[in-house]
């Protein structure tokens, strides 16, 4: 895992670093800028395209000096930097820079505020301002940002975009300098991974600039992001003699008529995910579909207006609610007055539980649930951002002790401890119907094999994203289907697996 930090502890990690590496505050903004050229070199190869470095007069401003110059000593020649001196105040290592601009003759110019020159450069470099804001933009900034967004060029951000805020509630109206793509300093940002800096940003990279790792772990904050080999220590392979008792019995309450489609992916995914037994609860009419399509799962039929027979203490764990119908809540009610293992609720199970709120005291403790953003927010409340959605997470999962997977491209488990994980796997492609019915199924599964519920849900969140990442990036495809994504996951799984073997 990697522990995520705001931006007041990636100033302290700073501090700690340069006295106990020991390195020189200067030295670790030259290894930033290093790191920051390397990449930027890969990926910009064409020396002849004329770069404009956007400086402001604080540290992401002596990183965009030293790249500038840096970027000159890699034979780019159509450099030129443009100082935001809107305030008297500048780093010590914003002016040891400047001096060695100037040794290194990198031409630059001094903006004067409201009086901006044309801008034709290639490619823009935002060095203004980067984890140091404390405020909205405002005067000489705020325009000069509104300037250079007008102009549409490809902006390339130094450590944050100017005018972002790396945690808290962003402000719709903010205003930011956009950019194509953020080359960040050891860590991601919290904000980069919520939806609302989608409008800001298009993409991120993270280098690392030797920050002390430990100390970064060992900080309090309860976000991290799940890293492959988290997944590879947490996956168990099969042993010898084992057998389909030993990997449980699911069964999924899923499906209407017209939404059997629902129940057929979730009862596949589990099996696909390695659950010895599945057994799915269908209405009827989708029987036929059922035994045609996946033999391997059993089904309890459900009659019209008509309990079904469920010999409750037969499973292992129980999922519920892919395209259940919100006309099921006498089954819900049976479910949880006959089980009190752990349960996956998802979809028509969380709608209904929104309009029944008495069923929270039946639910089990380390009991899963998945909802989508709007789900969320039908259960929880409206929220008019992520970063409450976050804070009510928290404070959700740990009243009622459950987990909380809020599915999002990058989908965040909260556990009952207060842990919030983000998933780094998954892509556009995945953007259709299914999908989460897939997801299911693959957590309810995993929980049938004996994880415990929380892994069940880092595990099943992580392989439902790097399968859809195989399928969709190795192939070139730019659309994935549920059912594809179901059937791709032992391929994953077996690769996950592979590398505990190596
Ligand atoms: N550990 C690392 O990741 C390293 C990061 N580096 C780079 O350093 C910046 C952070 O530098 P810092 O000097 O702390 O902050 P900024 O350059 O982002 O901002 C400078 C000052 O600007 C003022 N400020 C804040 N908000 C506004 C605003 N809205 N309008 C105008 N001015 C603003 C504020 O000063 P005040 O005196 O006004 O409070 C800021 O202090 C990081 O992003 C990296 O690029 C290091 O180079 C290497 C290690
Ligand atoms: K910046």
């Amino acid at each position: 895992m990697l522990k995520l930090i705001t931006s007041a502890q990636m100033h302290e990690v700073d501090a700690h670093t340069i006295s106990t590496e020991p390195i020189a505050s200067v030295d670790l903004m030259e290894r930033a800028s290093k790191a920051f050229v390397c990449f930027f070199c890969n990926h910009f190869p064409d020396k002849n395209i004329s770069i404009a470095v956007y400086c402001g007069t604080g540290n992401n401003g002596g990183d965009g000096l030293a790249i500038a110059r840096l970027l000159k000593a890699n034979q780019y020649e159509n450099i030129d930097v443009k100082i935001a001196r809107f305030s008297d105040h500048a780093t010590a290592d914003f002016d040891t820079n400047f001096t060695r601009l100037k040794e290194a003759s990198v031409p630059f110019i001094e903006l004067k505020a409201g009086d901006f020159p044309e801008e034709n450069a290639d490619v823009i470099i935002d060095a203004l301002l980067g984890s140091g804001l404390n405020k909205p933009l405002s005067g000489a900034y705020a325009d000069l940002v509104k300037h250079l967004n007008n102009i549409e060029k490809k902006v390339i951000a130094v450590d944050v975009p100017t005018g972002l805020l790396t945690e808290g509630v962003i402000d719709k109206d903010a205003i930011v300098l956009k950019a194509d793509l953020v080359i960040t300093f050891q860590r991601p940002k919290l904000n980069f991974l919520l939806p609302e800096s989608a409008s800001f940003m298009d993409d991120f990279v993270v280098v690392d600039i030797g920050l002390d790792e430990n100390f970064i772990q060992n900080l309090d904050s309860n976000f991290e992001l799940i890293e492959e080999k988290d997944v590879v220590k947490t996956v168990r392979p099969r042993k010898k003699f084992e057998h389909k008792g030993t990997f449980g019995h699911a069964l999924l309450i899923a499906g209407q008529a017209k939404t059997m489609g629902a129940a057929l992916l979730c009862s596949s995914a589990a099996a696909y995910a390695g659950v010895g037994l599945t057994t799915v609860c269908i209405p009827a009419p989708g029987l036929t579909a059922l035994n045609s399509l996946i033999p391997e799962v059993m089904a309890i039929v459900r009659e019209e207006k008509q309990m079904p027979e469920i010999e409750w203490d037969k499973f292992t764990v129980i999922g519920a609610g892919p395209g259940l119908g919100k006309d099921s809540t006498a089954l819900m009610e049976a479910l949880f007055a006959n089980f009190k293992k752990s349960v996956v609720l998802d979809a028509d199970a969380l709608n209904m539980l929104s309009e029944n709120s008495d069923w929270w005291q039946s639910i089990p403790e380390n009991s899963i649930i998945t909802p989508h953003v709007k789900e969320f927010d039908r259960l929880f409340g409206a929220h008019t951002s992520w970063w409450e959605r976050l804070e009510t997470a928290k404070k959700q999962a740990a009243e009622k002790k459950i987990i909380i997977v809020l599915k999002n491209q990058y989908t965040i488990i909260t556990t009952p401890e207060g842990s919030q994980y983000f998933n780094p796997t998954g892509n556009s492609a995945m953007a259709s119907g299914g999908m989460g019915d897939v997801l299911t199924g693959i957590i309810t599964s995993f929980i049938a094999q004996k994880y415990a519920p929380a892994e069940a849900a880092l595990l099943g969140v992580y392989l439902h994203g790097k399968a859809g990442d195989e399928l969709a990036l190795n192939n070139r495809s730019s659309v994935v289907l549920a059912a594809q994504v179901a059937a791709q996951v032992p391929v994953t799984l077996a690769k996950i697996i592979a590398q505990k073997n190596g």
